[in-house]
């Protein structure tokens, strides 16, 4: 078994003299920098004026222009989309980096992808949580966290290792387990799950189920709560216990139709083109579309974006959730105790 290291592995002192300088405060943003500062360590946000400029200050979070945040920084972790990392990094951060400070990603993509050149006297590397961002806040205030994979692309300190590891602490992560990596291996299993399965896999998945029992004549309601809503209440099970776990819930008439129904769906022909997916993601086609999509303002993006907000799932699915108050109760108190949480600090 690969070495997962746990809090107590970790070793948070290197980065304890450091000033570190998160940029950006969106999903992974806001996430990272409020939990170095819960975790004691010196952090400031870097953006330009605007929204997330004035939820960090509502934070209590020090906030100063990227270029600002990375002169008086050791370590500059780039929390930005990643398609305007490479154009933020040339202005503002590369010029205002000094020898010896980390130059820090949650994802490899522009290094990887050569989108990002950092010069050769700072230490580079990753940590990035295998989860999305709001839940590497939430759970670090329930007192767990997300795991994270680190990887070092270039050590000109010595400290690059130690350095990630402290950083992973950090944010949580130690609680979860903390997985060495390179970027290349990042890049291209963090690529290919969201594509293939956690996000273009399942969505796919959920909403071919729910236009095949809607096209056969079912109310959209039901297959709503079938395919989408219980989707959670399943997952949760398979977190907690994997798939033995979530089959013990589950009825043995539901258990005997996921022996020999769920490969009738899911099977080698699935495979061979998770496969062709993952080969454009190795030669870096998938890149090459995704840079150049950027570049033309992202028209087929937008398109795509407008039809699938309107797909009849969304539609009855907003109807829906507005009749469980609870499922915005449970984000709500969520909220609730982030506001909590940051007047009391
Ligand atoms: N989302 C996730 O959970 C995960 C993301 N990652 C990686 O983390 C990185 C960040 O992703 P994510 O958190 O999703 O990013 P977001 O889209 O949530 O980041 C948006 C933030 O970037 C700021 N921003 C955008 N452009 C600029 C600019 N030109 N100057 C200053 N600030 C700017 C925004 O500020 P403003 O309000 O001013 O626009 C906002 O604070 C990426 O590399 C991603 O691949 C890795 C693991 C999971
Ligand atoms: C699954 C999507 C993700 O890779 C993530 C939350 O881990 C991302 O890029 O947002
Ligand atoms: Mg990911
Ligand atoms: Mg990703």
């Amino acid at each position: 078994m690969a070495e997962v290291l746990y809090n107590q592995n970790i070793d948070e002192e290197v980065l304890k003299n450091k000033k570190v300088a998160v940029v950006g405060y969106g999903s992974q943003g806001h996430a990272h920098a409020q939990n170095l500062k819960e975790s004691g360590f010196d952090v400031v946000v870097g953006l330009r004026p605007g929204k997330s400029w004035d939820k960090a200050e509502q934070d209590g979070v020090e906030v100063k222009r990227v270029a600002d945040a990375v002169k008086e920084s050791d370590v500059v972790m780039v929390l930005l989309p990643d398609e305007y990392q490479p154009s933020v990094y040339e202005e503002e951060i590369k010029p205002n980096l000094d020898a010896g400070n980390a130059l820090v990603f949650a994802h490899g993509f522009n290094v990887h992808f050569n989108q990002v050149v950092p010069p050769e006297d700072v230490d580079v590397f990753l940590v990035a949580p295998k989860g999305p961002g709001h839940l590497v806040r939430r759970t670090f205030e329930e007192g767990a966290g997300v795991p994270a994979l680190y990887g070092v692309y270039q050590d000109y300190t010595g400290q690059a290792e130690k350095l990630a590891q402290a950083y992973a602490k950090g944010i949580g992560a130690g609680r979860a387990g903390v997985l060495q990596t390179s970027f290349q291996e990042e890049t291209e299993t963090d690529l290919f799950g969201e594509q293939a399965v956690l996000c273009g896999g399942l969505t796919s998945l959920v909403k071919a189920g729910f236009e095949t029992l809607t096209e056969a004549g079912y109310q959209p309601e039901v297959a709503y709560f079938e395919c989408m809503h219980e989707l959670k209440l399943i997952v949760d099970l398979m977190y907690e216990g994997g798939l033995e776990g979530m089959r013990h819930s589950i009825s043995d008439t539901a258990q005997w139709g996921d022996f020999v129904s769920g490969p009738r769906v899911v099977n080698e022909d699935t495979k061979a083109r998770m496969k062709d997916v993952l080969t454009d993601i190795q030669t870096g086609a998938f890149a090459k579309g995704w840079i150049l999509e950027n570049q033309v303002n992202r028209p087929q993006f937008n398109a795509i974006n407008v039809k699938e907000n309107q797909h009849q799932i969304e539609q009855v699915g907003k109807e829906l959730r507005e009749l469980m108050p609870f499922v915005k109760e449970q984000a709500k108190s969520k909220k609730e105790k982030e506001v909590v949480a940051n007047g009391a600090r």
